[in-house]
């Protein structure tokens, strides 16, 4: 059974699931029937004939929790392959909102679970190891096999989407230390995580005002942000969060990765960059900040990091906030 060939598997049966994102939760279900009953998941269930796997994940999650996804995209791919034959392929998808509130209905129970709190246990065993990946925003491929509900194998093919920034920082001759972690989402979270204590580590905000500029500000993390005291220091008058579409476009990283780096792929340079003067003041050696995803901190020397954001193209504003 573990010699299977997976490039020329087909299953039984395709499904989707989808786990919609929205401020620092996940909207997951306990699910009332179907395979999995009892287990925690996404909404998600198999196609019907002539839809998409984006078509039905959208149709479950309002059939099971009486919402309606919008701003959809595809993530990632599972084959599961069971000891009796039955082989199942299922498409993953995230949302960054959704309409409605979530009701429970016969098939399911809505649960609105924050990041740091997933309940893996309660879940079928292969989501350790790829739902992680999803929310840090990389992209997957995994294959595994079950024996009921017993995972058996499990393979798993993972993008990098940091890999262009380190061949970039590379050529650049700029070395850096990256620590490997639990995805955080939050300061506090990254705090309990902290490895690295030779420098500060920094908070970054991407910003947009009404005429729709944007910011990407990176300031040391213990400080604190007012919003309209910074569009003032800025002149870009009210600055408001960029959604988690718009930080998809400019610069490529998911809501809780973004990061000074994240400048690399701001290729049109349509964002502005606004460091705190204090992280380049004599005495700061390094600054650590997330590669692109946040289940990794980097540390960069401060005068690499102004290095490295001049090779972009960008010119950044540096703001000093104890004035
Ligand atoms: C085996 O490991 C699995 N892991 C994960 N994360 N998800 C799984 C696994 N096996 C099945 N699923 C998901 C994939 C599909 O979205 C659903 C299938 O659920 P169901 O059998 O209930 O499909 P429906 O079409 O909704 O069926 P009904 O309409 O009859 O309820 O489970």
């Amino acid at each position: 059974m573990s010699e299977i060939d997976w490039a020329s598997w087909t299953p039984t049966e395709v499904s989707a699931l989808l786990f919609v994102v929205r401020g620092g939760q996940v909207l997951l279900i306990r699910k009332k029937r179907g395979l999995g009953a009892g287990k925690i998941n996404a909404p998600g269930g198999r196609l019907e004939p002539g839809e998409t796997p984006a078509d039905a994940a959208v149709r479950e999650t309002r059939e099971e929790v009486g919402v309606v996804p919008s701003a959809v995209r595809e993530r990632g791919e599972l084959r599961f392959q069971f000891t009796d034959g039955y082989k199942l392929q299922c498409f993953v998808f995230s949302a960054d909102d959704c309409e409605g509130e979530p009701v429970e209905t016969d098939e399911a129970l809505p649960i609105w679970t924050r990041l740091n709190a997933i309940p893996y246990d309660e879940m079928w065993a292969d989501d350790r190891e790829w739902l992680p990946l999803m929310l840090s925003g990389r992209r997957f491929f995994a294959c595994s096999i079950f024996d009921g509900e017993r995972m058996v194998d499990l393979s798993l093919d993972v993008q990098d989407p940091a890999e262009p920034l380190f061949e970039h920082l590379r050529a650049l001759g700029i070395a850096t230390e990256t620590v490997s972690h639990p995805p955080v989402f939050t300061v506090d979270e990254a705090k309990q995580h902290r490895a690295q204590h030779d420098g500060p580590h920094v908070k970054n905000l991407f910003l947009r005002n009404k005429k729709g500029a944007m910011w990407l500000v990176t300031v040391h993390e213990d400080r604190p942000i007012d919003l309209r005291d910074l569009g003032k220091r800025l002149g870009a008058g009210n600055l408001s969060f960029g959604s988690p579409e718009r930080l998809r476009t400019y610069l490529g990283v998911e809501p809780g990765s973004v990061t000074p780096l994240a400048i690399l792929n701001d290729r049109d340079r349509v964002v502005t960059m606004a460091l705190d003067a204090s992280l380049f003041r004599d005495g700061v050696s390094n600054i650590h900040c997330h590669p692109l995803t946040n289940d990794r901190t980097t540390s960069i020397g401060s005068a690499d990091l102004l290095r490295f954001v001049a090779s972009t193209g960008h010119d950044p504003v540096l703001v000093d906030f104890d004035v």
